[in-house]
């Protein structure tokens, strides 16, 4: 009975318009059976409906509204926010004080689990200094590599945030945490050939995220002093050797350096504005242990062990490709020089109070060596022979050569670098080798 008053309440199908015609105790099987089956459904519907409505409630209320700013969060699929998040990003950039004078940066490192961003930013934290690194683990090369930079440092006691420079949210939550006194940005599109193949993720990486970036720090108070990684490919058909800050950087070769070129312009227009202390500093080749698997000493070892071939570029007429290759601990000594040497910006709230401090260097080793010369010791280390092929320089970005004049980075930052490319070579095939061939894994 109760079933019947249930199909006469909530669904009118089956009960008739009609009183009189219809007698309940003289309705065949059939229409029961069809009366049981209305009921079931209007019970699924019901029992549906309070859970979806359940499901809706219970994640309005468990997930926090996009706008809260000590919330927990979803952000281009990562998450950040909360108090076990916080606690890590406090504890990480907490600052030790040290014997050698370090101790007193707090540092956001971009492109931490990157090759520069994880040296730098064990090195600032074995000296005491508080670091925090950011980095997406994008996969242009093999994100397991950038997953291990993150192990040796998280065994350093940094932390990485998960999240992509392009996040205005995340970047604007980090310096509500933190009082970053400096800026390492070294998260970027690098590689100049392959600029060919994604333009897009250069000016998604080196020009939308760094302006990105710029609009945060503008903002942030204090305003940190920013240092970041230019490049030495801003030179592009510069024939005056060897290059100097002061020589021209208005014809790049690849979109690469245009990005990074334009980067250089932009920091310009923040510095005028804002009153952020920016300084650039133009990279030569860097190589060395934990690098890069797209580099040219990277993968030219790589393929020399598996007996593969390599291609080695030459420039007209059989002429040299040479390249200022500088080792990274030479870089780093440059990077931390920057970092202590930098000005507080000036402004603060988006208002410039002063001028400030706006630098380029050029951070390279002095001694330019032909590509031919590279393979060779690679050779000797791998004690290989390698399978060379030789083309001509490909017009995809690449220059002949690089040859970076170092006075102005030993004058202001007492940059000097010692290691030769064999020396370098021989740490980083040491490292190589342990890390592929004798922990077993599959090289890139
Ligand atoms: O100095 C810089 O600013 C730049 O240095 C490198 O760019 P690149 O010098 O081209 O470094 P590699 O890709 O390692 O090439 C080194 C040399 O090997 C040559 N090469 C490369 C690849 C190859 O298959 N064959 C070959 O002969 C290149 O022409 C170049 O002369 C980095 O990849 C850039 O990210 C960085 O900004």
């Amino acid at each position: 009975m109760s079933q019947l008053k249930t199909i006469s309440h909530i669904d009118g199908v089956g009960v008739p318009s009609t009183p009189g015609k219809f007698k309940p105790d003289k309705v065949p099987p059939f229409f029961h059976r069809l009366r049981w089956f209305h009921v079931s459904i209007s019970r699924l519907t019901l029992w549906s409906s309070f859970f979806v409505a359940f499901i809706v409630v219970y994640y309005l209320f468990s997930s926090p509204s996009p706008y809260s700013p000590s919330s927990s969060r979803r952000s281009l699929g990562v998450s950040y926010g909360g108090k076990d998040w916080e606690r890590h990003v406090t504890r990480s950039t907490r600052r030790h004080s040290s014997k050698s004078g370090g101790g007193g940066l707090t540092v956001l490192v971009t492109g931490a689990a990157g090759f520069v961003g994880t040296h730098v930013s064990i090195a600032l934290k074995r000296r005491g200094d508080g670091v925090l690194g950011l980095d997406n683990f994008n996969d242009y090369y093999d994100p397991s590599l950038k997953r291990d930079r993150q192990k040796l440092l998280e065994r350093s006691g940094i932390f990485v945030v998960e999240g992509d420079i392009n996040n205005a949210e995340l970047l604007s939550k980090l310096f509500e945490v933190v009082a970053f006194t400096h800026v390492m940005h070294l998260a970027a599109q690098a590689g100049v050939r392959y600029a060919m193949q994604n333009p897009s993720s250069y000016v998604h990486s080196n020009i939308a995220g760094f302006v990105n970036l710029l609009e945060v720090w503008k903002l942030a108070n204090p305003q940190p002093a920013i240092v970041w990684a230019s490049s030495s490919s801003v030179y592009g058909l510069n024939s005056k050797v060897p290059f100097s800050e002061r020589d021209r950087t208005d014809q790049p070769a690849s979109l690469y350096a245009a990005t990074k070129k334009a980067g250089e312009e932009i920091a310009h227009t923040y510095n005028h504005i804002y009153g952020l202390s920016i300084t650039g500093l133009r990279f030569f080749t860097v190589y060395g242990p934990w690098g890069r698997p797209d580099m040219a000493y990277f993968s030219f070892s790589k393929n020399i062990l598996k007996r593969k071939q390599i291609t080695i570029f030459e420039a007209p007429n059989h002429g040299t490709v040479a390249r200022d290759f500088t080792y990274i601990d030479d870089i780093l000594k440059g990077c931390l020089a920057a970092l202590d040497t930098a000005k507080k910006s000036t402004g603060s709230g988006g208002k410039k109070r002063g001028n400030a401090q706006l630098r380029v260097f050029n951070l390279g080793n002095t001694s330019p060596v032909p590509v031919t010369q590279l393979v060779r010791i690679l050779e000797k280390l791998l004690k290989v022979k390698a399978k060379t092929k030789v083309l001509p320089l490909p017009r995809n970005g690449d220059v002949k050569f690089t040859h970076a004049n170092i006075s102005l980075a030993y004058r202001e930052l007492g940059y000097k670098p010692t290691t030769d490319l064999e020396t370098g070579l021989k740490k980083f095939v040491r490292w190589y080798l342990n890390y592929y061939q004798n922990s077993k894994k599959s090289s890139w």
